[in-house]
């Protein structure tokens, strides 16, 4: 398997108090999938995306990518945030071009591709604006696109859409999903809202707090076209929602 997680546990100490982030979750993903971690505040998707991406390590257990197990980020990998992360003094285009330049592609090379990934986020024709002259939606595309600009293996997405209302946020989704398909990444995206697990995910690892654990992996059969509205999509979205209202807390790998 592609991405190895197992029996990993994380734990926090604050104020003299332990907090279980992680509590012995085990997942498996393959390369080209695309991950949604689902659930409320604190149940640790984060924690499990950091320790992924390498930012954070586990306490026990193990993270594997390709065989290698993870103790720091991956320059072949990249994550986005819900902030955008983009340089206020770097105009859209050389946003765009900053992972080209510490890999050292000649700058002609770099406009090619900074070009390419604008146009795949709908933003050609904003390459001389500064982040301050875009929306936030914008700006999430001009981050979206200067991590796909430098051909990573993985996507870690964090709440990537959350300061976006909710207009922008489903245009957002679109992109996204299609993207997903056209680039063929692998995608780890962290979210508490089910619709957008459900609109994005091939699989949703829904996750339960104190401790933060796998409560089951939902696997969404709802192929590259979805239609919020339509029959399949509310029936997989009203079985997670029975998920997080289930007072059990047995382990369910659930197929629909
Ligand atoms: N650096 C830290 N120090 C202490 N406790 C932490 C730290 N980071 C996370 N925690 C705790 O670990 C638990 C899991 O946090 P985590 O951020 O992974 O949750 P989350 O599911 O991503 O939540 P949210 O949706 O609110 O971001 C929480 O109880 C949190 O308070």
């Amino acid at each position: 398997m592609y991405i190895e997680v197992k029996e990993a546990c994380k734990n926090y100490v604050q104020d003299g108090k332990k907090f279980v982030a992680l509590d012995n979750v085990s997942l498996s993903i393959e390369k080209g999938e695309f991950i949604c971690l689902l659930g409320p505040s604190g149940c640790g998707k984060s924690t499990l995306l950091n320790a992924l991406a390498g930012f954070e390590k586990v306490n026990s257990g193990t993270v594997t990518i390709d065989g290698k197990e993870v103790t720091s980020p991956s320059i072949n990998n990249i994550t986005i945030f819900q902030n955008y992360g983009l340089l206020p003094w770097r105009n859209v285009q050389k946003n765009v071009e900053l992972g080209l330049e510490s890999k050292k592609v000649p700058k002609s090379e770099r406009a090619e591709i900074a070009k390419k990934y604008l146009e795949l986020v709908g933003l050609s024709g904003y390459e001389k604006r500064y982040p301050r002259q875009l929306s936030g939606g914008q700006q999430q595309r001009v981050a979206i696109a200067r991590g796909l600009a430098v051909d990573p293996d993985i996507i870690f997405m964090d709440e990537p859409f959350g300061a976006l209302d909710a207009i922008t946020r489903m245009k957002l989704q679109e992109d996204i999903l299609r993207i997903s398909h056209e680039e063929k990444k692998t995608i780890i995206f962290v979210t508490h809202d089910i619709e957008e697990a459900v609109f994005l995910a091939d699989r949703i690892v829904v996750m339960m707090a104190d401790p933060g654990r796998i409560k089951s992996i939902v696997k969404v059969p709802l192929g590259e076209h979805r239609n919020r509205t339509g029959e399949n999509f509310l029936y997989v979205r009203d079985r997670i929602f029975e998920l997080f209202n289930m007072k059990t807390d047995e382990y369910i790998e659930y197929y629909i």
